[in-house]
């Protein structure tokens, strides 16, 4: 059978649960993922050695990682080519290009990105932007909380540049740019004053923020954290810090589902938000056992996410992937990643959401698991696949052949 006869087959199935198909595939390809490029080559970025610091970590030596700007981008359009629809590239400030000499961080401009801002123009693909607060000299004890005055204007200055990069991007592109602070400050072991570095992190906040920048073109958001390698005891950017300072200074909140106590649900939070923010921003990730950044599976966690993106308003969810795996190929890991997070997002298209809503407000709750559990094995595959065909991608497992030809022919030769 082919795949639009299955798909023929599928629609019809949907229809008698209330489901369009049809338009489900239109909503599908209007939902922009931001695809990080630190997955290409394990955060390392263009400044130099690489190395990665700031309690996170890429573990696996995976050959043919990208070395350059150049490769990255070849990379990058590789992945693209077998993911469907246009999305977003996610970029770290870490990965300026220095055509006419090497600034450090504080004093980046516009035109050390200008390669990326024709690169995405010439593919249609919006920018998204983040200050890069660790793997430098200057990040070793701490960053935008540091108790030492010049490394905090340090640091400050890094994102005052960052947001006229993003500005500059949004202008450029006609695309509002979502800029992300994460910063990885913190303590191994049990900290004597929790209050100084927090009060010191958000005066440093609101300094970045002071300069004058276009709000509708520059969209900023706080990414918080519960721990990591080796600040186990306490984050500065602890999550009521930022939820706090982002309802406050109307920024936007962004959620990691990587940052959270392992029983903690980011699918849960959503509604949350929303309720109070007009918008909020994920990093879609997957934990294992830690804030692992294992690639995004077509798993439980991450459907649920969907779910509430769907149900709550896709437009208001600013959506951008979040992992760095150097064990695996590391185009397959972004293809795989895009995929899932979309094939996620189709299966809660999929879903009779408001039936199930209703069966819930009348509390019919025998019904209502039963319809979620035969609603599981209905075929979302044919109609995924009839997508992928629509947007002129390889369907089920077919684009993997391709990674293997790039793999060969590309990759193997660094
Ligand atoms: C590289 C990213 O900025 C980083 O992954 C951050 O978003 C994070 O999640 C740190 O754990
Ligand atoms: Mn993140």
């Amino acid at each position: 059978m082919s795949t639009v006869q299955r798909y023929e087959l599928a629609r019809e199935m949907y229809k008698k649960i209330g489901v369009d198909t049809d338009a489900a595939m239109e909503i599908l390809k209007t939902i922009p993922i931001s695809m990080h490029c630190w997955q290409g080559d394990d955060v390392a970025g263009f400044e130099g050695d690489g190395q990665l610091s700031g309690g996170i970590q890429t573990t696996g030596n995976y050959p043919g990682k990208a070395r350059n700007p150049e490769e990255l981008m070849a990379d990058i359009d590789k992945a693209l080519s077998l993911v469907p629809g246009v999305h977003r590239i996610n970029l770290h400030a870490n990965y300026a290009i220095f055509e006419d000499g090497f600034v450090d961080r504080d004093q980046l401009e516009p035109k050390h990105f200008k390669k990326w801002v024709k690169f995405a123009k010439e593919r249609g693909l919006g920018l998204d932007f983040n200050p890069t607060y660790f793997s430098h000299p200057k990040a070793s004890n701490a960053s935008l909380s540091s108790e030492d005055e010049e490394i905090r204007t340090f640091w400050i200055n890094h994102g005052k540049a960052c947001i006229r990069i993003a500005e500059y991007f949004a202008t450029e592109l006609n695309s509002p740019c979502n800029v992300n602070i994460w910063i990885p400050d913190g303590f191994k072991d049990i900290p004597a004053d929790r209050m100084a570095p927090r009060r010191r992190l958000k005066d440093s906040l609101d300094q970045i923020l002071s300069i004058d920048y276009d709000k509708k073109k520059v969209l900023v958001a706080v990414e918080s954290k519960v721990f990591g390698i080796g600040v186990e005891s306490y984050t500065v950017g602890s999550h009521e810090f930022y939820m706090n300072y982002a309802a406050k200074n109307d920024l936007l909140c962004l959620l990691d589902n990587g940052h959270y106590h392992p029983t903690e649900s980011v699918a849960d939070k959503i509604p949350s938000m929303l309720l109070f923010f007009d918008k909020v921003a994920l990093h879609v990730t997957r934990c294992v056992r830690w804030d692992s950044d294992h690639v995004v599976l077509f798993d439980d966690e991450t459907k649920e996410i969907a779910k509430e993106i769907i149900r709550n308003g896709h437009e208001r969810v600013i959506l951008a992937l979040d992992f760095f795996d150097a064990s695996i190929n590391r185009i397959s890991a972004w293809v795989v990643g895009m995929r899932n997070m979309q094939k996620a997002l189709l299966n809660a298209l999929l879903l009779p959401n408001e039936k199930l809503a209703k069966l819930q407000e009348n509390r019919e709750l025998t019904e209502l698991m039963m319809l979620q559990e035969e609603l599981k094995l209905y075929p979302v595959g044919d109609v995924w696949n009839y997508f992928c065909e629509m947007n002129e991608v390889p369907q089920k497992e077919d684009w993997f052949e391709e990674v293997r030809k790039y793999e060969s022919e590309v990759l193997s030769k660094r």
